[in-house]
């Protein structure tokens, strides 16, 4: 893995479901920063991410993880990066810890050492007085949250969320929050789609807009808001995304 790379790159991504849906996207996220994507519905946001994470091939176009191609070396591109998808699924008939043992099993993961990652994950997520129920009962802000620690078993370096705050009440939210900052903070990086705007507003270093699959526009909040002679970052996505489908 070559620390000198970005944690991710895309060169001219390109998607078409009959219509483009990601039409030449170029993007680059600096290893260390918590990147917000934002847009529209339809946007090209989560086929980004799909494509991004290998679940979807691309029609043209690059993906580097962390220096490492995805196209040539998928496994080792997939070792560095996790994904939580913004309808995560959860197997109903395991308990969190049965679940988490499960991942981190996929990963090669020994038990010896998942195991206190799992106690440190339900811990931090408060779920740990949950450990031994049944996920099929849980609510689906529980569900989120052990999705989450199941994305983060086997500690990657590129942590990449699909809406990762919809349906959590504040208490949850601020858990997941925490946790991203802190993933940040200990040199990790964090890509998230969202569509709460005080979310990327608080949380990322950089925003990027993207609009009928491309980049519209990058930068840090304050970059963004000078577009906008001082608006908010709502006036500048509302300035540059308003009346235009996707
Ligand atoms: N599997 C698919 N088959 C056909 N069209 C698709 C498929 N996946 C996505 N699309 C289309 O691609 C476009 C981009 O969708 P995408 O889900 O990436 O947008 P998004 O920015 O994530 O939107 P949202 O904010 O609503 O989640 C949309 O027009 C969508 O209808």
């Amino acid at each position: 893995m070559n620390s000198e790379s970005p944690a991710l790159r895309l060169s001219g991504l390109r998607k078409s479901f009959g219509r483009p849906a990601v039409d030449g996207l170029d993007l680059t996220v600096r290893r260390g920063e918590l990147y917000a994507l934002l847009g529209p519905n339809g946007a090209g946001k989560t086929t980004t991410l799909r494509m991004v994470t290998g679940l979807l091939a691309p029609d043209a176009g690059d993906v580097q993880v962390l220096g490492i191609d995805l196209a040539r070396d998928p496994a080792g591109a997939k070792r560095g990066m996790a994904y939580l998808p913004d309808d995560p699924l959860l197997y109903g008939k395991l308990r969190p810890t049965e679940y988490l043992e499960f991942v981190a099993g996929l990963w090669g993961i020994r038990a010896q050492d998942a195991e206190p990652r799992a106690r440190r994950l339900l811990d931090w997520l408060d779920l740990t007085k949950h450990a031994h129920e049944l996920t099929e009962g849980f609510s689906r802000g529980m569900k989120q949250k052990l999705a989450l620690a199941g994305a983060l078993i086997h500690e990657p370096e590129l942590l990449i969320l699909d809406e990762p705050l919809t349906g959590l009440d504040a208490a949850a939210a601020r858990q997941v929050k925490d946790l991203l900052v802190s993933h940040v903070e200990q040199g990790g990086t964090v890509i998230l789609t969202t569509h709460i705007l005080e979310v990327a507003e608080r949380l990322a270093q950089r925003i990027g807009i993207i609009r009928q699959g491309r980049l519209i526009a990058e930068g840090t909040l304050a970059e963004l808001r000078e577009r906008t002679q001082g608006g908010s970052l709502e006036d500048v996505f509302l300035h540059l995304t308003e009346g235009q489908p996707g």
